[in-house]
């Protein structure tokens, strides 16, 4: 750690606007040198504009900026990296069909030609020194989503950063992935770098952040604030303010302020015995790029039944989704929805049969960010619309609207472009489309991902509430602890194989040892 706390970096009265959005709104606050920052908010608080200010990547309309006790003009990405300033954006810019080598010379200054085991020589070193454990000739679609936020990182210190700004980097990172991330962040705080972390999870700010900063509705609402002197509660009112705070339900308070991950749970009312809305008979998928074929799987879910997926990432969870939703080649086995057999049927029919798909690739999968909000949120009503004739635009956008503002997504309006919004609200537009009253089988992938406290819960309490209404929910997410807290069973995937199935209350240390492959 650096003795020297002078800023790296201040800013006064900057406010963005997006049009007529003020993204930020008279924004200042100094951050110290050689310490770990984190800055929090709601979704559309302004934390990404923040970020994309400090980087150039965005001209505030009105401000001053100073990095290291220098102005900044501001709006210029190559005077912020001289200034020693680097973003790594939320999601990941890398080639896929780069090798790591060329992956970090696209963009590195010069240094002449090289071959290509020159670059290799060239960049291993690099990595070894920030313990990115990688090969610099493997390909960089070979590579664990860790690894490849490894090498962003390091194509990030190539030039010696001074700033280097994560913007929720722990969005797509396991538990395990992420505390990787935080020995990476902490090593760098030695090394004299200091970090801006963007972060959802308060558990993650307590966990590794020198100070947090909070951001709400584009206003600065207090920070840096000491995070040894602050404590989850307040934190929470902080972001998403005393009110809001006050109204959060009691249930979800202590999963969403937890400071610790959890070691116990309560045993509580298992599930019913009602029919399946999904039931799959030795279901083997061909392999794809999306990760392990199924390998006869066998799983039903029932009516008013949540069940969590539980696994480290990328043993088969995708292609469960995709062959649920008729996105995979079912090779062998049968899928039923509702009781009726739909394996060889179009996902249009399945969604009719009531299927909902919440995807883990929001801006791929789940939306067309250049389509507006309306069409983005009817878009799979009209596909089951059978006389387009009946259809009445002006209508959907009143039931768009209403139903966008009952998930409190913040937009101006439903004529605007889904890639405006911010990644929150984005994920709030498509939970508002998939968890509809006619829903029956919801897959939610990672539904709480990106999303802030007070959106965590609201989703929480609506999939407890399609489950009150009768639906099945397959529940997939890399955290752990909301598995434990809001599914009725949970299964453990590996290899593309369901290799076990536990109850509440759940033996926490078993779970994980089978997600290892270590049955106990
Ligand atoms: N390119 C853009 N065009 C129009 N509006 C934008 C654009 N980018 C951001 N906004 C708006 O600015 C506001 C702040 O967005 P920003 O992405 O900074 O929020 P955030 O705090 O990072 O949110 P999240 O946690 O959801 O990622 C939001 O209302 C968003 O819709």
């Amino acid at each position: 750690m650096t003795e020297d706390r002078s800023p790296i970096f201040q800013c006064r009265d900057v406010t963005v606007r997006y049009g007529h959005i003020v993204a930020l709104s008279d924004v200042g606050a100094v951050f110290e040198r050689g310490m770990i920052h984190a800055v929090v908010g709601q979704n559309g608080a302004g934390k990404t504009t923040f970020a994309r200010v400090l980087a150039g990547l965005v001209r505030p309309a009105s401000g001053e900026l100073e990095i290291d006790g220098r102005p900044l003009p501001g709006g210029n990405v190559n005077d912020a990296r001289k200034a020693g300033v680097e973003l790594v954006h939320q999601s990941f810019a890398l080639p896929p069909s780069f090798s790591v080598a060329e992956a970090m010379q696209f963009g590195a200054d010069g240094g002449g030609m090289f071959t290509k085991g020159g670059l290799e020589k060239r960049w291993q070193p690099h990595l070894d020194a920030l313990d990115v454990r990688v090969q610099a000739k493997q390909r960089i679609r070979d590579l664990p989503v860790e690894t490849q936020q490894g090498v962003e990182i390091a194509r990030a210190l190539v030039s010696e950063a001074k700033l280097l700004i994560l913007d929720e980097p722990t969005a797509v990172l396991s538990p395990e992935g992420a505390e990787k991330l935080f020995e990476r962040v902490r090593r760098l705080k030695e090394r004299g770098v200091t970090v801006i972390l963007i972060l959802h999870k308060i558990r993650e700010v307590l966990a590794i952040a020198d100070t947090v900063t909070v951001l709400r509705g584009g206003r600065l609402v207090d920070g840096p604030l000491p995070c040894a002197e602050i404590d989850a509660n307040r934190l929470a009112e902080l972001i998403i303010g005393p009110a809001a705070a006050r109204n959060l339900k009691s249930e979800d308070k202590a999963p969403l302020t937890r400071a610790a991950a959890l070691t116990h749970v309560e045993a509580r009312e298992t599930a019913s015995s009602r029919a399946p809305v999904l039931d799959m008979r030795d279901v083997s998928t061909r392999p794809d790029l999306e990760g392990p074929a199924l390998d006869k799987v066998n799983l039903a879910i029932r009516s008013g039944e949540i069940v969590g997926v539980a696994g480290v990432e990328g043993n088969g969870q995708r292609t469960l989704v995709r062959a649920i939703s008729a996105l995979s080649d079912i090779v062998e086995g049968q899928i039923a929805i509702n009781g009726g057999d739909v394996t060889n049927v179009p996902l249009v029919s399945r969604r009719t049969a009531g299927l909902r798909v919440i995807p883990f690739e929001r801006n791929v999968e789940g939306l067309s960010l250049t389509s507006s909000l309306w069409e983005n949120w009817s878009a799979c009503g009209l596909l089951q619309t059978k006389l387009l004739s009946a259809i009445k635009p002006s209508q959907i956008r009143k039931h768009c609207d209403a139903a966008l503002k009952q998930w409190d997504v913040r937009y101006s309006n439903v004529g605007q472009r889904a890639g405006s919004l911010s990644g929150g609200n984005a994920q709030k537009v498509i939970l508002s489309r998939e968890m509809d009253e006619d829903a029956r089988l919801i897959l939610a992938a990672q539904p709480t991902r990106g999303l802030d406290i007070g959106a965590t819960s609201f989703v929480w309490d609506s999939m407890r509430k399609a489950r009150g209404r009768g639906c099945g929910l397959l529940f997939i997410s890399s955290d752990l602890d909301e598995i434990f807290d809001i599914s009725d069973r949970v299964i453990v995937m590996l290899s593309g194989r369901i290799v076990a199935e536990f109850h509440p209350p759940y033996d926490i240390a078993a779970v994980g040892a089978a997600m290892t492959g270590v049955l106990r």
